[in-house]
């Protein structure tokens, strides 16, 4: 069964029901063989945060805990030192870097030192062996280049999916840092700094090592936060502890996700923002999209980057969601980018017929400015209005 058709909770309860404590992996390895369904994709989960959050340590977590997967890890990274550090940390046993091991409750490990397309390439080879991958990038790393890989290569998008991104926020220096990112506005545009962008593009959002901050540094963290990503989970964790439910199978960005990411569109909270840094804006019309119009406004945020806020400044996507009501199709659509990618694809879910068809979009960015998009999506992404006119806030 496609881990998506049941929700996590009940997968969870059905696991713990008929699973077995330890499983030998040749065993499991031949049943997953004969399986006829070998061809279900696999699910990667990216789990990204600054330097040190806690994200070897919520591998190691989701590694150890029960959960009944075979789960493959990748390691994204550069620098050698850390990357010794990093195999001993997953392996605990000091095992070959770049060996398979595998652990008591069958997962298998394979620390790769490759970054980005190889490493996923070289672990697709091991098909069949797991079921799961969970990829750590570096603390440096644009979560968004790494999510973006899988819609670019064909190939490897017919046999993975990317099931969500876990960011992992170190308590005591994540105020500092997204602050930081708050008084570097003179940046020149496109460079957002890296702690806020990790925090705008996940579906997830682990505040981690609340043990070493106070009530009030926490609350003041969570509101930062919510201000940046108004769409994501927050969790408040110790040493990355967190109920798998939480972080496996969130199925974020396909059109499994339609029916919670509908009620979640309707709960995003934009908390107010004086200042340029990252924040979300969220807007609902009703009426249906015309396909190819609804191209080009989003070819015009996350492409050209040439529609401008009331300060003439060019808005910046980094994330996007939404479920639109495309003309002439039955199916409610979902709309995901990341970046400069983005995706249109027809959920499980028809619009009821004589009920209200709605476009509901969630962006994450920088110079957002509700209105002006909203504005700009009922003059020329929906059917019934008038084209576009020279007056449209477009940059030169
Ligand atoms: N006090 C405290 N320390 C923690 C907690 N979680 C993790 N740590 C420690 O923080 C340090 C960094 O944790 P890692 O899991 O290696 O962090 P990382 O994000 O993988 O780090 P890099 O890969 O180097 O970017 C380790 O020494 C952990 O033991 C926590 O909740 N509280
Ligand atoms: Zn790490």
């Amino acid at each position: 069964m496609l881990p998506g058709n049941v929700t996590v909770g009940e997968e969870e309860e059905e696991y713990a029901e008929d699973c077995p404590e330890l499983v030998p992996i040749e065993a499991k390895t031949t049943e997953a063989e004969e399986k006829p369904g070998l061809g279900v994709k696999i699910p990667v989960t990216i789990i990204t945060g600054y330097l040190g959050a806690g994200k070897t340590t919520l591998l190691n977590y989701i590694l150890t805990e029960q959960h009944c997967k075979r789960i493959a890890v990748i390691l994204n990274e550069f620098g050698e030192g850390s990357a010794v550090e990093k195999s001993l940390a997953v392996s605990q046993g000091g095992e070959l870097y770049e060996e398979w091991l595998e652990l008591g409750n069958g997962c298998l490990c394979c620390s790769v030192k490759d970054s980005g397309l190889r490493a996923i390439e070289n672990l697709m080879q091991k098909k069949g062996k797991f079921d799961y991958i969970l990829l750590e990038t570096t603390g440096l790393a644009d979560p968004g280049a790494v999510a973006s890989m899988f819609w670019v290569d064909a190939d490897l998008g017919s046999e993975i999916y990317l099931d969500g991104i876990i960011t992992v926020v170190d308590s005591k220096y994540g105020l500092k840092l997204l602050d930081a990112a708050h008084l570097t506005e003179e940046k020149p545009d496109g460079l957002i700094n890296e702690a806020s962008r990790q925090v705008a593009l996940a579906d997830m959002i682990l505040i981690n090592k609340t043990d070493l901050i106070s009530e009030e540094e926490l609350n003041k963290l969570r509101t930062t936060i919510r201000s940046i990503n108004g769409l994501g989970n927050i969790l408040e964790t110790q040493r990355s502890r967190v109920d798998l439910s939480n972080v496996l199978d969130l199925h974020a960005f396909d059109g499994l996700s339609g029916i919670s990411l509908q009620k979640k569109l309707q709960h995003v909270s934009a908390v107010p923002h004086l200042d340029q840094s990252i924040l979300t804006v969220t807007f609902e019309v009703p009426g249906n999209a015309k396909e190819e119009s609804l191209n080009v406004f989003i070819q015009n945020l996350l492409w050209e980057k040439n529609v401008r806020n009331k300060e003439e400044r060019c808005m910046e996507v980094i994330r996007l969601k939404g479920l639109v009501s495309l003309k002439d199709k039955p199916q409610q659509v979902i709309l995901q980018g990341v970046h400069e990618l983005y995706d249109l694809e027809e959920t499980p879910l028809s619009w009821k017929e004589n009920s209200e068809r709605t476009n509901r979009l969630v962006l994450i960015g920088r110079n957002l400015d509700k209105d002006i998009l909203r504005q700009l999506f009922i003059t020329t992404v929906l059917e019934t209005e008038e084209p576009w006119t020279s007056a449209d806030p477009i940059c030169p």
